[in-house]
């Protein structure tokens, strides 16, 4: 069969190895609570809303695989059933590495032979609107081979010559705001334009932020869609009582 005859299969990888350093002292970040449920349970039922994930890996701590996947059993989709099922979505879990590089390379040696395209999602981002996760799958299956949800900053950013803790830094530069974008998770690939800048990334040694920035420096032409307020990253604190007041919106305005 020709590769633009194959049917799509898109799977996500949720990276959930991380310790969660920029959140303070607890369990990894991943396994935190938000509204009673832990974060992680939130960004796989985010996946498994679109009915374009058919399977979802994700990628626990190196030493906590058995611990995420008693977890993520007790805690079914909506249509599953308590430690069996998620509904019509596979859920796999793998142990993840020391860097989300690492953790999401795990995440991809996992996928069976018949995905096509995958989604890459953080575990910190728990309240991506499955619209945003659509519209990342549509984007690729139209032949995007790398898709990011973006939005426009609200303050001005500048360059600087980064110093010490504490002490002034020299600014660079101010790049024009108008063409700068926070970028976000899920990041929709091509599954093979992925594995390939992982591939080559990896041998050369070189470090990314995101998979997306990883795909560029393969050549490859990454396209923006637009992001969510509510795709945001839980990274400090003030993050997690933000998350806690979207959901408790939600909850009180939907079955969420
Ligand atoms: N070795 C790692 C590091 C990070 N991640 C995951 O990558 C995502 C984005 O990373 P980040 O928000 O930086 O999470 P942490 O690394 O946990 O945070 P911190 O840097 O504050 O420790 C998270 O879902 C995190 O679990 C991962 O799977 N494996
Ligand atoms: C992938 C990401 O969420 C895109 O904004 C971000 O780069 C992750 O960065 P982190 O430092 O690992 O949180």
């Amino acid at each position: 069969m020709s590769d633009e005859s194959r049917p799509h299969r898109t799977a996500a990888v949720i990276p959930a190895a991380g310790r969660g350093v920029r959140l303070g002292p607890g369990a990894p970040k991943a396994l935190r609570a938000l509204g009673g449920t832990p974060m992680l349970v939130h960004a796989v039922r985010a996946m498994a809303r679109s009915r374009a994930v058919s399977l979802v890996v994700v990628v626990a701590p190196p030493d906590g695989a058995t611990e995420v996947r008693h977890l993520l059993d007790e805690h079914p989709l909506p249509g599953g059933t308590p430690g069996g099922s998620w509904g019509r979505t596979d859920v796999l879990v793998v142990p993840g590495g020391e860097t989300r590089q690492e953790s999401v390379r795990a995440g991809l040696d996992a996928l069976p032979a018949d995905v096509t395209s995958v989604l890459i999602h953080d575990a910190a981002r728990p309240l991506v609107p499955v619209e945003t996760v659509d519209s990342v799958v549509e984007a690729v299956r139209d032949g995007a081979p790398a898709v990011v949800p973006a939005l426009p900053l609200a303050d001005t950013v500048k360059e600087v010559e980064p110093g010490r803790p504490g002490e002034p830094e020299p600014v660079l530069g101010t790049p024009e705001r108008a063409r700068l974008r926070a970028v976000q998770t899920p990041q929709g690939f091509d599954l093979k334009t992925l594995l390939h800048a992982h591939e080559t990334i990896a041998v050369s040694g070189e470090g990314a932020t995101d998979d997306a920035g990883m795909v560029e420096r393969t050549g490859v032409t990454v396209v923006v869609v637009p992001g969510h307020e509510e795709a945001f990253k839980v990274t400090r604190p003030l993050d997690l009582v933000l998350a806690e007041a979207v959901l408790a919106r939600r909850r009180a305005t939907d079955a969420y």
